[in-house]
């Protein structure tokens, strides 16, 4: 089966690993690229390293008018740009939004692949979620499922790499001089994963969420995000490992470990690392995530959502073993 595949914003960071996963993907076909300033170029003039099949295939300017024939398109268009033009895109073209513009709206699957994937099967419009709610979320679900930890006070501190802010525009404050030596927190008390997250720990967990805590810190690496989340249950480790363990048994993309994650375990892969650390004494759970903020963080989670949506295996394209050191 060849499945026609699009992606518009494939000059970026998420556009671009989408492209390198689609590009080995056994039955994807990549048959449209599209942006903005890029757009004109071809895929060999921005990735020296693309296939010879798709090096002459030219960027066009982004305009949902002239799609070709597409079974299903990636948008990874910064957060904020893509809600109007992709409710231009005809229909029958399913849809993998990587950004943030259709996580929890009405007709949009919230795109959580390892946690509820018969929720994905058959959809045709999925919104990705943000790179640090797929750490994150991959992390509390089976305690929340287990009513191991409380759905209240939980306090989460992450750290990210410097290309989870994309290539960025004119504007960029990412460069290597403002960020290598640097640790910078951001986003304090507002940042805008908190409603994808406190939504779907409710979800989980049918209890609120309203006092989440979540600060994100900018670390100078390429990839990777680190969530450590502290939470109050009276779970041992050993109840919360089992926990994930029995949770995830059967799944691919997530590995359970005695030992806390580390970014680099996750680089290139759509892996995601969790384990757990806890004190029942003090009424204190520890949960860990890692994720490659662009592969389970966004394109490789895109991948595995379309490997649902179209019913082929969820590992299609996504085999690769991580790149290490
Ligand atoms: N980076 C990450 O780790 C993650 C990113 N995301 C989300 O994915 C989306 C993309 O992020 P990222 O790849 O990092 O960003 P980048 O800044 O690296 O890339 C943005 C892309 O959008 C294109 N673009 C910008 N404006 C327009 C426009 N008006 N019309 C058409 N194309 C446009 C750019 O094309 P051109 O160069 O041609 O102008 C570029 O290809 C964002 O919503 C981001 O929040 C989600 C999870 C993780
Ligand atoms: C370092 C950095 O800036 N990271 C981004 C996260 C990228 C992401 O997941 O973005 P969307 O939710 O917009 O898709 C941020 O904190 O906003």
């Amino acid at each position: 089966m060849s499945i026609r595949v699009g992606i518009v914003g494939i000059s970026g960071f998420g556009g671009g690993e989408a492209m390198r996963l689609i590009a080995g993907h056994p039955s994807f076909e990549l048959v449209y690229a599209a942006g903005e300033g890029s757009a004109g170029s071809r895929l060999v003039d921005r990735f020296p390293g693309v296939p010879a099949k798709l090096a002459e295939l030219v960027i066009e300017k982004w305009d949902p008018a002239t799609l070709p024939k597409l079974d299903v398109l990636f948008a990874s268009l910064p957060t904020g740009t893509s809600a109007e033009a992709l409710v231009r895109v005809p229909k029958d073209v399913k849809i993998i939004d990587i950004g943030g513009d259709h996580r929890y709206v009405e007709g949009w699957a919230y795109g959580l692949a390892d946690v509820w994937p018969a929720q994905i099967e058959g959809q045709t419009r999925v919104a990705n979620p943000g790179c640090f709610p797929a750490a994150t979320l991959t992390a509390l679900a089976p305690l929340l499922a287990n009513k191991l930890i409380e759905s209240e006070n939980i306090i989460i501190d992450a750290k990210t790499g410097i290309s989870g802010a994309g290539r960025g525009g004119a504007d960029n404050r990412f460069g290597y001089a403002e960020s290598n030596e640097n640790l910078a927190p951001y986003g304090l008390l507002k940042h805008t994963h908190m409603p994808e997250m406190t939504k779907t720990i409710e979800r989980l967990s049918g209890g609120s969420a309203a006092a989440l805590v979540f600060t994100p810190h900018l670390v100078p690496m390429t990839r990777g995000v680190l969530v450590t989340i502290y939470c109050r249950g009276r779970a041992s480790t050993e109840q919360c490992l089992d926990a994930a363990r029995t949770f995830y048994a059967g799944r691919a993309f997530v590995r359970v470990t005695d030992k806390p994650p580390q970014t680099k375990w996750a680089t290139g892969s759509n892996f995601a690392f969790v384990s757990y650390a806890a004190d029942p004494e003090r009424n204190l759970v520890i949960a860990m995530g890692v994720v490659d903020n662009l592969g389970k963080g966004a394109a490789g989670h895109a991948v595995q959502n379309a490997n649902l949506i179209f019913g082929i295996p969820e590992t299609a394209g996504l085999d690769g073993v991580p790149v290490w050191p």
